[in-house]
């Protein structure tokens, strides 16, 4: 990695060093909510557009360069990944993801293919690299994928789900086939993870999304072990975001399981949610996504007023709490951007 990249502010708070303003990038920053990004998608569906490199790089370039953020983010999806594995994954329009053939049993489990190589995967590979060299040497560029739990629920439901009563079935009815699944989406996470890396992300962010779903217990005994495992097999030389939304009784839990930098939505306070976390850890967030359709001088206020809350600290990154939704106003996110550049602290007296 070149000396610029290394000491570009993103990848300063990821060591939890000091950084002149506070980095900031957004989840979904490469989506619907911009109108180069609809241009391209009225021609080309969304597994198209995440299956070609150039059309991957121009949407990644595009957003970070137009928001004038501190970090790219590969454009992909969780669920790629589960194609190799077996799985059946159409985007339907207008409904989100489907997965014709859910895992519902545990032979369904057996049928699951272990990734040996990540060589399935290679049109992300081949998208990282291609960004990499079209971003400004300044820029970091982060790779992602999803969590197994999060993988697994949709794997399980067959799509998106409100309480997640399949997934959650068959993690009580059958402990051991759930650990069989996740024992296969850790190994083809890490492969894929590690790969991202080689070809050119400087950063990985795992989205754990629907973890909050889940007990502290239900998270120690399901989900920790196999986040342990997935952590421990990737590159240590690449710090690692642990993101998931509704965390709040299990951000310790999540610390413990891995990961450099924590993040958090908008339902924690980000100053006890930090000192809960404790100091060898950074955080993320933690704006509510939906603030953003609110009048500017608002956004602006709010986003003072999470930056007030870190004080300075070291290791805070500034993001949403979740993804960018596809009605916002871009004029809004370009604002909200310039606020944390431009932010002054406030004095306390
Ligand atoms: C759960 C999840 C998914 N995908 C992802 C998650 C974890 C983050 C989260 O919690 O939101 C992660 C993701 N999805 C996408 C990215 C690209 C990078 C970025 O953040 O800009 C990333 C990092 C593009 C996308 N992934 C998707 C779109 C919209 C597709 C379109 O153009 O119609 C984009 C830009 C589709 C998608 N993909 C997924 C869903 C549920 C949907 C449908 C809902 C929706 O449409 O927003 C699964």
């Amino acid at each position: 990695m070149n000396e610029t990249l290394r000491q570009s502010r993103f990848l300063k708070a990821c060591r939890l060093e000091p950084t002149d303003v506070t980095p900031v990038w957004l989840m979904r920053q490469a989506g619907r909510y911009m109108s180069e990004y609809r241009e391209l998608r009225a021609k080309v569906s969304f597994l198209e557009l995440c299956k070609n490199p150039e059309l991957a790089t121009e949407v990644t370039v595009t957003a970070a360069e137009r928001l004038g953020v501190d970090a790219a983010i590969l454009f992909a999806d969780i669920l790629l990944i589960l194609e190799p594995m077996g799985l059946d994954l159409e985007f339907a329009k207008g409904e989100g993801p489907v997965i014709h053939n859910p895992v519902r049993t545990a032979a369904d489990v057996d049928r699951i293919r272990w990734m040996e190589d990540p060589s399935p995967l290679d049109y992300v590979y081949r998208a990282v690299t291609s960004i990499r060299s079209a971003l400004p040497s300044g820029i970091p560029l982060i790779g992602f994928a999803g969590a197994p739990f999060t993988l697994a629920c949709y794997a399980i439901e067959g799509g998106g789900s409100r309480h997640y009563e399949k997934a959650k079935t068959f993690m009580y009815r059958d402990p051991g086939a759930w650990d069989a699944l996740m024992e296969r989406l850790v190994a083809a996470t890490t492969l894929y993870l590690n790969a991202q890396v080689a070809a050119g992300a400087q950063v990985l962010q795992i989205f754990d999304s629907w973890v909050g779903n889940l007990s502290p217990f239900d998270y120690r005994r399901f989900v920790l072990p196999h986040m342990r495992r997935l952590f421990e097999g990737l590159d240590p030389a690449t710090p690692v975001i642990h993101f998931g939304t509704d965390t709040g009784s299990l951000l310790e839990l999540q610390r413990d399981a891995g990961g450099d930098i924590i993040g958090l939505d908008w339902r924690v306070e980000l100053d006890q949610s930090w000192n809960r976390l404790g100091p060898k850890v950074g955080v993320q967030g933690n704006l509510d996504p939906t603030l953003l359709f609110a009048p500017i001088p608002e956004i602006q206020r709010q986003t003072r007023r999470i930056l007030d809350q870190a004080a300075g600290r070291p290791g805070h990154i500034f993001n949403l709490g979740h993804g960018i939704l596809p009605t916002t106003p871009v004029d809004h996110v370009i604002a909200l951007v310039e606020e944390v550049h431009s932010y002054q602290p406030t004095p306390t007296n």
